[in-house]
């Protein structure tokens, strides 16, 4: 037990921080920001503190640890600083944990370097994680440093999903399985939807779209998800900003054989320059509908990819659901792209979905529905909180 009720979240991803201080007794938020370009000359801090006061800084952080020592910085100067006796814990988003962690997790030593040993399956993701717990630890080293596993959620996919159908004993050698991204997201946005449903979460089938920079649909039966669209690595998939998802395994052999490319250029290619970017040079959905909006046909076809596949995910979460109570958009695209939306359902009525365009149109920060009343499946945008997830997450294990 701890008198404390304050706890730091950090989010890291491959070039950004994402970074939420709160108060677990309301879950309110004393401070937010987020730390962009890192690696580059033009990084970039957006601090807000409660009481408003945006304040904006530019200049070069080399690295993860430069970006999360100018974070306790601007903290330190809103009295919100790390040395604080009443921050109760420092809770991580950790990318991939593999088979092990099923749970959030103290990080030790040995934890640390069980996700050290993860980042070939995440290079993009677990080694900026590892970099913020180390640099959290160096300001802080009596708190507890929790690490909350974005693979977490998935463990409880049965094997016919999270088995790949190769040669078993190469398979487990290799830990070579599906795992699945997103969870904590996935996890709270099926808990908030059946919430919206005035359901308990135990009773509803939710298929979960997932639809940020990085993109993952889940099928979540009564709380507990059966399937999933990122696998080893968050590149399986549904098309992203920059990364393919789902391709033929055997166009990389052909990219090495052929093309004469290596296996790094080949990752650097599918995970970097694919997806929207790859499509149509733009990964940011506000962009592309602008250029659509302009008469644009690379953009309209990008597009048309993105929502092929997200509609051929839905109809195969729709089958291994057998029933589905709720399909729920989310993340950057998923709450604000109405016409994401709205293309990835249409000519589904057969199936109970449909989405209203008036209620589509509308605009706004709360979980709500677009389904015409009446309908038999409920769709629904409800805004994603991975942090206030996180801090929950944390602050239960260091208060137990
Ligand atoms: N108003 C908007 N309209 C359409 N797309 C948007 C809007 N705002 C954000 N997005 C999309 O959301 C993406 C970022 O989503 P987000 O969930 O924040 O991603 P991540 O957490 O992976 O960085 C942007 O790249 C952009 O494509
Ligand atoms: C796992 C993953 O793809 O994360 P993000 O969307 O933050 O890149
Ligand atoms: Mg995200």
């Amino acid at each position: 037990m701890t008198s404390a009720t304050r706890v730091l979240v950090l989010n890291s991803g491959s070039s950004s921080v994402k970074y939420q201080l709160l108060d677990m007794r309301d879950g309110s938020r004393l401070a937010v920001g987020l730390v962009e370009r890192i690696g580059e000359s033009t990084s970039r801090l957006v601090h807000t503190p409660a009481g408003g006061g945006r304040r904006e800084r530019t200049a070069p952080m080399a690295g993860h640890e430069a970006a999360l020592r100018a974070v306790a910085a601007e903290l330190t100067a809103d009295g919100l600083g790390l040395d604080s006796p009443d921050l109760a814990a420092i809770g991580h988003r950790v990318v991939h944990g593999g088979l092990r962690f099923t749970e959030p997790t103290v990080v030790t030593d040995e934890v640390l370097a069980e996700v050290e040993r993860l980042v070939p399956v995440a290079p993009l993701h677990n080694p900026a994680n590892i970099v913020g717990i180390r640099t959290a630890r160096a300001l802080r080293p009596d708190l507890p440093q929790v690490a909350v596993f974005d693979t977490a959620f998935h463990t409880t996919m049965p094997e016919h999903a999270a088995r790949y159908a190769i040669d078993t004993e190469t398979a487990d050698a290799h830990r070579i399985r599906r795992y699945g991204f997103h969870g904590t997201s996935h996890a709270y946005v099926s808990r908030e939807t059946a919430r919206l449903l005035g359901r308990d979460p135990s009773e509803v089938n939710v298929i979960v779209l997932h639809l940020g920079n990085g993109a993952s649909a889940s099928a979540v039966a009564g709380g507990r998800c059966v399937d999933t669209s990122m696998g080893l690595t968050p590149l399986e998939g549904l098309v992203m900003g920059t990364r393919s998802g789902d391709v033929d395994p055997a166009v990389t052999f052909h990219l090495r054989r052929v093309a004469g490319m290596s296996v790094d250029e080949i990752d650097e290619l599918l995970n970097k320059r694919s997806g929207l970017v790859g499509l149509c040079g733009d990964n940011d959905m506000r962009e592309i509908r602008r250029r659509i909006d302009e008469g644009d046909e690379r953009a309209r076809l990008a597009f048309d990819i993105y929502v092929h596949r997200l509609k051929k995910y839905v109809g195969a979460y729709y089958a291994v659901l057998g029933r589905v109570d709720a399909v729920a958009f989310t993340a950057g695209v998923g709450e604000n792209a109405a016409p994401v939306r709205e293309a990835a359902l249409e000519g589904l009525e057969q199936l109970g979905l449909a989405v209203d365009p008036e209620l589509n149109a509308v605009r706004s920060g709360e979980p709500r529905l677009i389904s015409p009343a009446g309908a038999r499946v409920a769709v629904a945008v409800v805004p994603t909180d991975e942090e206030l997830e996180i801090a929950r997450q944390t602050y239960s294990l260091v208060n137990n």
